[in-house]
């Protein structure tokens, strides 16, 4: 039986693309689109069953947990050196015991970002790393991974491209999960919407000076897991870890009984595990990681640099 299935992309109102002159020039997000029969010669449910063999995000943690242990989360930049390495990091992070791989789309304008995964961000589309080739990257990849890529990207990327086609594109190549880091609260909960019909766990963050209240509101409507960023500021390398953690989390654990994973800052293996030891249900590693693989003398060194360094984390988390 086929199935046209019709797409008309949500206009998502109420805020002003902020960079219109997005990287990845894709289309208006108001077109109407039909997919071509072609593609779709499955009925809806079977549609719906085509993911990755891995497990799903709440379902990670949830084995996590029952074995007692802490989820190791690293970060890379998709196309940092580029693609190809990508490739191979992500399947030697996944070899080496990560849990869950935060893949980040790179953006022109990363506001959040430190100058470590800036300077990613600015190598990646410097390379010519765009959305769909990440898309075909990950869509031989995931397949031969164990553990869910939860895929970080800016907003304006996401309107660009269309918040259905978005979601619908990431489901189909085996994404787990997404997080959005600039998105105001209240825009999360169009993103969900979409997110959900594609089985997409949409996890949210809360910070150091998130008030109380908007912090319940946050990991109540949050998927998968919470991110709590440890220290306010962007993203890069601390000395140490915001002694304030402890008592973030049990506010959070007062709200919610949902997983925790802390970020920010985190570069060392006493830092993962002083944070494990406060309560953690997992916890992720970007700028440290970014750095070893992209700033190396070649990718083929940075691969080997990374391995050395991933190892050394993980048996700080044993
Ligand atoms: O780089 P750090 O300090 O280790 O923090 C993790 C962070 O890189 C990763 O989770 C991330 C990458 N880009 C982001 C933007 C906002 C929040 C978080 C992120």
């Amino acid at each position: 039986m086929t199935t046209f299935l019709r797409y008309t992309s949500t206009t998502v109102t109420g805020f002003q693309l902020k960079n219109p002159q997005n990287p990845f020039h894709l289309h208006s997000h108001s077109q109407t689109r039909t997919l071509s029969t072609q593609k779709r010669l499955v009925t809806p449910m079977a549609a719906l069953s085509i993911t990755s063999p891995t497990t799903n995000i709440s379902d990670t943690f949830r084995k996590l947990k029952d074995q007692g242990k802490v989820a190791f989360i690293p970060y890379i930049t998709a196309g940092d050196p580029d693609l190809s390495t990508t490739a191979q990091a992500l399947k030697m992070l996944d070899s080496c015991g990560s849990d869950l791989i935060e893949l980040g789309v790179p953006y022109s304008d990363p506001i959040l970002d430190g100058p470590v995964i800036q300077a990613s961000a600015t190598r990646s589309l410097a390379r010519g790393t765009n959305f769909n080739a990440i898309m075909s990257m990950l869509k031989e990849v995931v397949p031969q991974l164990s553990c869910p890529i939860v895929l970080f990207s800016y907003l304006n990327p996401i309107l660009n491209h269309g918040v259905e086609k978005f979601m619908h594109n990431i489901m189909d190549v085996g994404v787990h999960g997404l997080v959005v880091p600039d998105a105001p609260f209240e825009v999360t909960k169009s993103l969900r919407i979409e997110a959900v019909k594609n089985k997409i766990e949409l996890a949210l963050l809360t910070t150091p000076t998130t008030p109380t209240d908007r912090m319940k509101n946050i990991v109540e409507a949050s998927e998968g897991f919470v991110y709590l960023v440890s220290s306010v500021g962007v993203t890069g390398v601390r000395e140490s870890v915001n002694e304030q953690v402890p008592t973030l989390l049990r506010e959070i654990r007062e709200a919610t009984s949902k997983p925790v994973a802390v970020g920010f800052g985190l570069s060392k293996p006493e830092h993962l595990k002083k944070v494990a030891e406060w309560g953690a249900d997992g916890v992720i590693v970007g700028s440290a990681i970014v750095k070893v693989l992209g700033e190396a003398k070649s990718p083929k060194e940075g691969l080997k640099e990374l391995e050395t360094f991933i190892k050394s984390f993980k048996s700080a988390l044993l």
